[in-house]
């Protein structure tokens, strides 16, 4: 299979550079306006698709993301691979403002969300035990460069915002054992998911939140602060990124299917017997679910 990386960057991170013939392009799906159009050239000669999350001028509130069309949209263009880079808030004393965290696990507070692209004539239920690849994720964290901590492992709490956390909020999720917090992995890990993409996170920690004592609350100048002192070496973990990829595959741009299943998981997912099964929702799945669905 040919590959291409899908990168999605968070707040902080509208754009990157040094795609060879980079071309922003506008994509339709059928799920409605991906959050902007998605940037498209190759990076060491490997295909690359870039989208910011909330769009360039940080235009979309995290509920407001439209999570379904950025998936179809990168899967549309050919993605087989998507690199979620997000803000977080530290929820632990030794993850410290600039590291860098490799998310591996997420606890989903988000209510207000579309989780799911299947439903009513078309149900499915895929595996999400283990939310993101661990080939993948391995390359991303051997990406990072030197000097930058990395933590691995992580649990990342996703909450519906806009508002950040009340202080006993932040205290609840530390004692549940979550390392960071954010507002947009969920339902973009899910998503990512059903749509058969391999899925890792690089996360960049901005703050305390507000559990920490000896720091103030989180605000937004703060995340800004740190995310523009480490916006420079999140493009480096991107740049050095199709290289490890590369060499981690046979040769050239193609890859042979994921070790861990993520490029099969609707095999086994699908429950609506084909006969009962809605053809409009079926059109709308095309891209998503098209594997399985053809034929
Ligand atoms: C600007 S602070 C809150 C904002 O930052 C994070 O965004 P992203 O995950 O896209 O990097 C957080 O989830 C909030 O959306
Ligand atoms: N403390 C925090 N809470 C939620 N999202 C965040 N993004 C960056 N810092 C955050």
């Amino acid at each position: 299979m040919d590959s291409m990386i899908g990168v999605i960057g968070g707040s902080g991170l509208y754009d990157i550079d040094g795609l060879e013939g980079a071309t922003w392009v506008k994509v339709t799906t059928p799920w409605g306006k991906p959050s902007d159009e998605i940037l498209v050239g190759r990076l060491s000669g490997t295909p690359m698709a870039f989208l910011p999350r909330h769009g360039r001028g940080h235009v979309h509130a995290p509920s407001d993301i439209n999570y379904r069309a950025n998936i179809d949209a990168l899967k549309r263009l050919g993605c087989t691979d998507i690199v979620a880079v997000s803000a977080v808030g530290s929820l632990r004393e030794d993850y410290r403002p600039g590291d860098f965290v490799s998310v591996d696990q997420y606890i989903d507070r988000t209510f207000a969300r579309t989780k799911s692209f299947f439903g009513a004539g078309c149900v499915a239920h895929v595996g999400f035990s283990d939310p993101t690849c661990p080939r993948l994720s391995d390359a991303v964290a051997r990406a990072v460069p030197a000097g930058i901590t990395l933590h691995r492992n992580a649990t990342y709490i996703a909450m519906e915002g806009p508002q950040f956390s009340t202080r006993a909020e932040s205290n609840l999720y530390r004692s549940w054992g979550a390392d960071v917090i954010g507002m947009t992995a969920m339902p973009e890990a899910k998503l990512a998911r059903e749509a058969e993409l391999c899925y890792a996170s690089l996360a960049m920690v901005t703050d305390y939140d507000c559990w920490h004592q000896g720091h103030a609350a989180v605000d937004v100048a703060q995340v800004i602060r740190t995310l523009t002192a480490n916006a420079a070496q999140a493009r480096d973990t991107v740049a050095r990124l199709p290289a490890i990829l590369a060499g981690d595959g046979p040769g050239g741009h193609t890859r042979p299917s994921c070790p861990h299943g993520c490029d099969h998981v609707l095999g086994t997912a699908l429950m609506t017997a084909p006969a009962k099964r809605d053809p409009d929702l079926l059109a709308k799945l095309d891209a998503v679910a098209g594997r399985v669905l053809k034929g």
